[in-house]
């Protein structure tokens, strides 16, 4: 079949209910994905783009050309073996060659050595939200590193960054050889397109787009701002549930995966460039033609979101605040079990109904590194100064815990069964690796300088003459 035909047949079959188109439309808004984590899915634009019975015949259906993306070493044991196998009009490789990025993004780093601009500090970090510039910016030239470990040259560690944009990534696409994107957007729709098909979504949901896939974001809302964690030691995985059962916290069905999508749209030469991230640093290649090109695909290796809404919490109903790994979303597991690189911890809302507990965050050090971010509402450990769209990071074995003004509120309260508000959702990168943070974050004007003055007001309660009240049994 001539690919010259391919837009006449689509018109006549409409396989997904999706139709390949190069202008943004309606459609866009009324997408249909896939379901399942990390599942074998089949998908094509196209009746019989997917060959049938094998992934390489001779000459692949419409003319297409066969290309594998693997997201594992070949040998992973099966059941982490990630791979998907893509149909597309033009392979991948037709580009020209890979030129230094100008102007690069000078604070989009993965350089965490000792030897790099990144320090490390004891100091409890609390940022404001940051400013949308007015400038045009896209979301790849939009994106700054806060802190991170590791590299992506020895395959471990993470970073995390943020991102603030008001500009559609238009005639480029982003591809990450250094590790897996999980993107929390915070302000703003991010309507993606990848080689998978697309991705919409809102502040409330998380995309996760892995090594490698080549994807554009487009910014329906103007100004937008949101985090990124980047890992660079192996993908996301549901967490084990142990003793909760078979069911509980993120349900894999609720992990949403795109349908193929395909646009035709000729760039001219050059017309087209693939920014891609290798070893830290930004490299372009020019092409003519779109990467968006993938008329069928199958396999378990491509992007997926999640909405936070569907997650089930499992929590304390008695006495005693449970750690935050019961709101695991997702993890990066490293090689010491129960280790994790990254953990993607979510507070959603919640009923409180311990009884004679302090129910708020307890007063903590942790050998873990806590960075956190609040999509919108107020966190139920700090009254004020922790804003939607700021963060902190709580390093190793830094003490933190609630603010003065939650302490002295919560121990007045009567403590009947409340509900942590339907209207905030805070969350943590949970890391098992120690962060430096980068210099611009360290200096930069949304850096709390009086964030230790929220613990400052905590005031000794002590009295040797009080006996303790008798807990109830
Ligand atoms: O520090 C934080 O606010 C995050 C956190 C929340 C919680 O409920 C228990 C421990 C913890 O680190
Ligand atoms: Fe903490």
């Amino acid at each position: 079949m001539a690919i010259e035909n391919i837009n006449s047949l689509m018109e006549e079959l409409k396989v997904n209910g999706d139709v390949g188109n190069a202008k943004r439309d309606a459609s866009f808004e009324e997408l249909d994905y896939q379901r399942g984590f990390c599942n074998h899915f089949s998908t094509e634009v196209l009746k019989g783009a997917l060959p049938v019975g094998q992934n390489s015949p001779l000459k692949c259906p419409y003319g297409l050309y066969a290309e594998q993306i693997s997201g594992t070493a070949f040998t992973v044991p099966r059941n982490h073996n990630q791979r998907s196998w893509l149909y597309r009009v033009k392979p991948s490789v037709t580009h020209e060659p890979f030129h230094p990025r100008e102007p690069t993004n000078e604070r989009l780093v993965s350089d965490f050595s000792s030897t790099s601009a990144a320090s490390v500090t004891p100091t409890q970090l609390r940022w404001k939200p940051p400013h949308v510039p007015e400038a045009e910016t896209n979301f790849i030239d939009g994106l700054y590193t806060i802190c991170g470990s590791g590299s992506p040259f020895l395959r471990h560690g993470y970073s995390v960054h943020m991102y603030t944009a008001n500009t559609s990534m238009e005639g480029c696409a982003f591809a990450n050889a250094d590790g897996d994107l999980l993107i929390v957007p915070q302000l703003g729709r991010l309507w993606i397109k990848t080689e998978m098909g697309r991705i919409q979504v809102k502040p409330g949901e998380i995309v996760v787009v892995q090594l490698g896939i080549r994807f554009a974001v487009e910014l329906p809302d103007g100004p937008s701002r949101g985090y990124v964690v980047e890992v660079f030691s192996g993908h996301f995985q549901l967490p084990d549930l142990g003793l909760i059962g078979a069911n509980g916290l993120a349900d894999p069905r609720d992990f949403l995966t795109p349908k193929a999508w395909f646009e035709e749209k000729n760039w001219g030469i050059g017309g087209f460039t693939v920014i891609h991230k290798f070893g830290g640093a930004l490299f372009d290649a020019k092409q003519d033609f779109s990467p968006f090109n993938v008329v069928a695909w199958h396999g378990n290796y491509a992007p997926y979101k999640y909405n936070l809404k569907n997650f089930c919490p499992y929590n304390t109903v008695l006495f005693d605040h449970s750690d935050p790994c019961i709101n695991t979303v997702l993890t990066v597991p490293s090689e010491r079990p129960g280790v994790a690189v990254v953990d993607f911890v979510v507070f959603p809302p919640r009923w409180s109904v311990a009884e004679h507990t302090f129910r708020p965050p307890y007063f903590h050090r942790n050998c873990m590194s806590e960075f956190m971010g609040l999509i919108y509402g107020v966190y139920e450990g700090k009254a004020d100064g922790f804003l939607p769209g700021g963060a902190s990071l709580h390093n190793c074995m830094s003490p933190h815990g609630v603010d003065t003004v939650t302490y002295e509120r919560t121990i007045c309260e009567d403590p009947k069964p409340s509900k942590i508000p339907d209207h905030a959702l805070a969350f943590m990168f949970e890391s098992s690796l120690i962060p430096r943070v980068t210099p611009w974050a360290l200096s930069s004007p949304q850096l709390d300088p009086d964030y230790y003055k929220c613990w400052i007001g905590l005031r000794s309660h002590f009295d040797r003459a009080k006996k303790p009240e008798a807990v109830e049994s």
